[in-house]
């Protein structure tokens, strides 16, 4: 399978032949990528050979049965081997496509885990990515590719055969074929248009709806439901305002293909009767016989099925076109994470399991689009098993700080150091850290399952071990009825709802509990907490922290207090 750079997705507005080209690497995805279309032309090969049966039977009639069968079997034959190929072209089309959008959607994925952070590409966009514009490729690489291929050589072979048997039968067809040909591209030419505005009032209504379905509460708490719902309303009147244009073309184009083959055939069968009765009025250069007759009149409506089908698949391809000017529009991944051993520092492999140090060395962060710096010349160190804490007015970089530690901002100065070792750019702490974030992650399922998160392997005596300490038995002994156990099978939704903010903290800290890593990261671990909980929740973060080395951000006085060595970020200029 070709393998596919990180630029493939990170281009804007592409020329057509750098869309061509995308489709291409796209669609090469898929092993076997003409396969599809030599059964396709296989099958035009089966429909001389059918066709050749019947006019061979019809003539064979007179000399009795024996002299029949062979041509009804060349007949029975032939017509099977068309359903094959047919059936055989349709699966490997279809496992090309699938092959290619796997591919596709996988790299999305790693785009959206590593976008650039402060990237403007919202959830709603990489949704409408993820599904329906790579959906879009899937009719392009399993029908119109193929069709096109055999559509290019078919015609020709049916066109050869005809001409063998008639050669003025053979120039009809062509004769019918150019302003077919000129018609497919005036409608086609309509359709690429008509086809790319539907497209894009589909991508901003999914896109659209997906950001208002996530911002919902949002949506209720401002009495915004209205207004949205009049927006959405709209963005879905275009949507079928365009779509009634595609079918328009669509069905405007079809009419002519029909229009031409029905025509091509209708002149065909006039030409070979007459010829037969001779009573054309004007000289031709043959005189037909029965068996060749029936020949070209079966062969005839052989000649435009090729492009029948292709004319069924253009729609395909104008959608996989205008699907692929926004997939090469996506962002690129910022900051890949370090895929493998070598951009991992020493100290952080598993063959050092002693305690890591790390050290910020004239750090500067600033996000793509900042006017200033968010941190600046940012230098401290954090020993071994120590605990150090950030704290700092609103605004002042301490979560920037942690998130650079997790590749999640961007470094433009300076360096982190891990154990002397530098951190490469763009590299990620992330498998050597836990993580507690101010904004806990929590996704649709059980809370066991949210815990799982942080340690798959976790066993249920870890999982109690951690949400015990983290506090929040008592919450889970309610929610079970008395049984942890049940209690920890407490759906949550992807907000968390069920769960008090202070509840969802706990999750988060008892999340970091479980996983055993030696770096700490903890990001305003007791905002929102009454006194008595933050004292109850500071305790448990001492005891998480023992035997790690820990970074706090934090505005929290208990939690500074705890702290080896406490670090005051400046005023946000
Ligand atoms: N993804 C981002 N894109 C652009 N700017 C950002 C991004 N994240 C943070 N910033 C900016 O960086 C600066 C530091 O933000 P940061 O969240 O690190 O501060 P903080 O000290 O953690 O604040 P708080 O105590 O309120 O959590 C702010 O000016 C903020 O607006």
């Amino acid at each position: 399978m070709t393998a596919l750079s990180s630029s493939d997705l990170a281009s804007t507005d592409p020329t057509p032949r750098a869309r061509r080209q995308w489709l291409k690497t796209i669609a090469q995805g898929g092993r076997r990528g003409d396969a599809a279309a030599a059964w396709l032309m296989l099958d035009s090969v089966a429909a001389i050979g059918f066709a050749g049966g019947l006019a061979g039977a019809i003539v064979a009639v007179p000399a009795g049965a024996a002299a029949v069968l062979p041509w009804v079997m060349l007949v029975v034959l032939s017509g099977g081997l068309r359903g094959l190929v047919v059936m055989l072209a349709t699966r490997r089309g279809a496992r090309q496509a699938e092959n290619a959008k796997v591919t596709l959607r996988r790299r999305i994925v790693a785009s959206a885990l590593h976008r650039d952070p402060g990237a403007p590409t919202t959830t709603g966009v990489l949704m409408a990515a993820v599904v329906d514009e790579v959906d879009a490729l899937d009719g392009y690489i399993a029908r119109f590719l193929p069709a096109r291929k055999a559509g290019a050589i078919a015609p020709f072979l049916i066109l050869l055969a005809t001409a063998l048997a008639s050669p003025v039968a053979a120039g009809i067809l062509v004769v019918t074929l150019i302003p077919f040909i000129v018609a497919m591209a005036l409608a086609g030419g309509a359709a690429a248009e008509k086809s790319r505005r539907q497209f894009t009032a589909l991508a901003r209504l999914t896109g659209r709806f997906a950001d208002r379905v996530r911002a919902l509460p949002v949506v209720l708490a401002f009495g915004a439901e209205d207004r949205e719902a009049h927006a959405l309303g709209i963005a879905a009147d275009e949507l079928a305002a365009r779509t009634m244009g595609v079918l328009r073309v669509a069905f405007l184009s079809s009419g002519a293909l029909e229009f031409f083959a029905a025509l091509s055939v209708a002149l065909v069968a006039v030409y070979c009767g007459f010829n037969l009765l001779h009573l054309l009025p004007f000289p031709v250069p043959e005189q037909l016989d029965l068996g060749r007759a029936f020949f070209v009149l079966a062969l005839a409506p052989e000649f435009y099925a090729p492009m029948r089908r292709l004319a069924a698949a253009y729609h395909d391809k104008q959608a996989a076109e205008t699907a692929a000017d926004r997939l090469i529009a996506l962002p690129a991944p910022a900051s890949p994470m370090p895929a493998s051993l070598p951009a991992t520092p020493h100290a952080l492999r598993p063959d050092m399991p002693v305690l890591p140090a790390l050290a910020f060395r004239s750090v500067a962060i600033r996000y793509p689009g900042a006017e200033r710096c968010a941190v600046s010349d940012l230098m401290f160190d954090v020993p071994p098993g120590r605990i150090v804490v950030l704290t700092g007015p609103s605004g002042s970089g301490k979560t920037s700080a942690l998130h650079l530690l997790l590749g999640l901002a961007p470094l433009v100065a300076g360096d982190v150091l891990i154990d002397g070792e530098r951190l490469p750019p763009g590299g990620s702490l992330a498998p050597s850290a836990s993580w507690a974030g101010q904004h806990p992650l929590i996704i649709a399922g059980t809370i066991r399952e949210n815990l799982r998160l942080a340690c798959p392997d976790a066993t249920d005596d870890a999982i109690d071990r951690a949400v015990v300490q983290a506090g929040l038995r008592p919450m889970l002994m309610a929610r079970g009825g008395g049984r942890m156990a049940a209690g920890l099978d407490t759906r949550l939704d992807a907000r968390g709802g069920g769960l008090s903010g202070g509840e969802r903290r706990r999750l988060a800290l008892a999340r970091a509990m479980l996983k055993p890593a030696p770096i700490l990261l903890l990001d305003e671990p007791t905002a929102h907490l009454d006194a008595l909980s933050e004292i109850a929740l500071v305790t448990t973060i001492v005891a998480a922290c023992r035997g790690r080395t820990t970074l706090i951000a934090t505005h929290s006085d208990r939690l500074v207090g705890i702290a080896d060595h406490v670090v005051r970020l400046g005023d946000p200029a």
